[in-house]
């Protein structure tokens, strides 16, 4: 791994973060007609840290993914990759300024194999042109025996299963496998940003705590800065430094996991509770340790 490896991580999340943003989101907005699906959205990402949107059902989770990679253009506000506004770039570019993604619905190539669907994520990093890669010409070998080399190198980053199920098409791969195919393909494009679009979707308790893992395993390893959407709320709060909760396309709160379990516009979005009832918290807390929660 040692390519890939960047310092470990310095402090923990209790710490005070300090570092500049990352990705910086000011007053985005995206209306879909008479429907604002985002709304005046403000978050800040720093280096290194792993933070969650959650809200219920429509609330503008995937949407704020959509805003983030090009996508969709917003609507009004500002988006910032390290202090550079990402708005107009389409999802190739800002694929290639560092921020990649994985899907809700895991999208991977089917009829090809593990090794191939990781090296197709590697598209933006080669550089042969149409001629080279004609004649195959010495760098064209070079260069794909290089990309080779660096998409195993990736597979193993979740194990030697992967690694030894290179050439088997992914179609014959188990749900979490595919998972773990999908994000090595979008570690190919070499991100400083990953977005994780419910990354334990579909997956077994066993399964989920071994996701659990290598997100983490991701930043600390990997130096990587880390953005999902989970459902689970219970693997949300234990793995985020942070929490955004969106209902209705605003951010009704943010904060440390703890924080936001106990707020109370929280509480309200999630159990249909009026933000009044205060006694509730301790009961949403044993919820949303017991239950699934979108
Ligand atoms: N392309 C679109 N055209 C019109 N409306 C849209 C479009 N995309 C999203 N919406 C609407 O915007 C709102 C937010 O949708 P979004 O998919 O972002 O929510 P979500 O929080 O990701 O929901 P879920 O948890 O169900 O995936 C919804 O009301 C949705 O119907």
């Amino acid at each position: 791994m040692s390519e890939m490896q960047a310092e470990r991580v310095e402090g923990t999340p209790s710490e005070p973060v300090t570092a500049e943003p990352l990705l910086e989101l000011s007053q985005v907005t995206k209306s879909f007609g008479g429907l604002t699906a985002v709304g005046d959205v403000d978050l800040i990402i720093r280096p290194k840290e792993i933070i969650s949107i959650i809200g219920p059902n429509g609330a503008g989770k995937t949407t704020v993914f959509n805003l983030i990679t090009g996508i969709y253009r917003p609507t009004k506000g500002e988006i910032r990759l390290e202090g550079k506004s990402t708005v107009g770039l389409n999802p190739d570019q800002v694929l290639t300024r560092g921020i990649a993604r994985t899907f809700q619905n895991i999208r991977l190539f089917n009829n090809m194999t593990v090794l191939e669907n990781v090296l197709v994520g590697q598209h933006t990093q080669l550089k042969a042109g149409v001629l080279g890669s004609l004649f195959r010409t010495p760098r064209v070998r070079h260069e794909e025996e290089a990309a080779r080399e660096r998409a195993v190198e990736l597979l193993s980053f979740f194990g030697q299963s992967l690694v030894d199920r290179q050439d088997e098409y992914v179609i014959n791969l188990s749900y979490a496998e595919r998972r773990r195919v999908e994000i090595a393909r979008a570690l190919a494009a070499k991100p400083k940003l990953l977005l994780l679009d419910e990354p334990t979707a579909g997956m077994n308790e066993a399964e989920t705590l071994e996701a659990v893992g290598y997100i983490r395993r991701l930043r600390d390893e990997l130096g990587l800065t880390i953005l999902l959407i989970e459902h689970k709320l219970a693997v949300t709060m234990g793995m985020s430094d942070r929490i955004a909760v969106l209902d209705y396309g605003r951010k009704i709160a943010e904060g440390l996991p703890e924080e936001v379990r106990r707020n109370k516009m929280v509480i309200a979005a999630y159990l249909g509770q009026s933000a009044e009832e205060p006694e509730q918290s301790a009961e949403m807390q044993e919820q949303t340790e017991d239950h699934e929660v979108k």
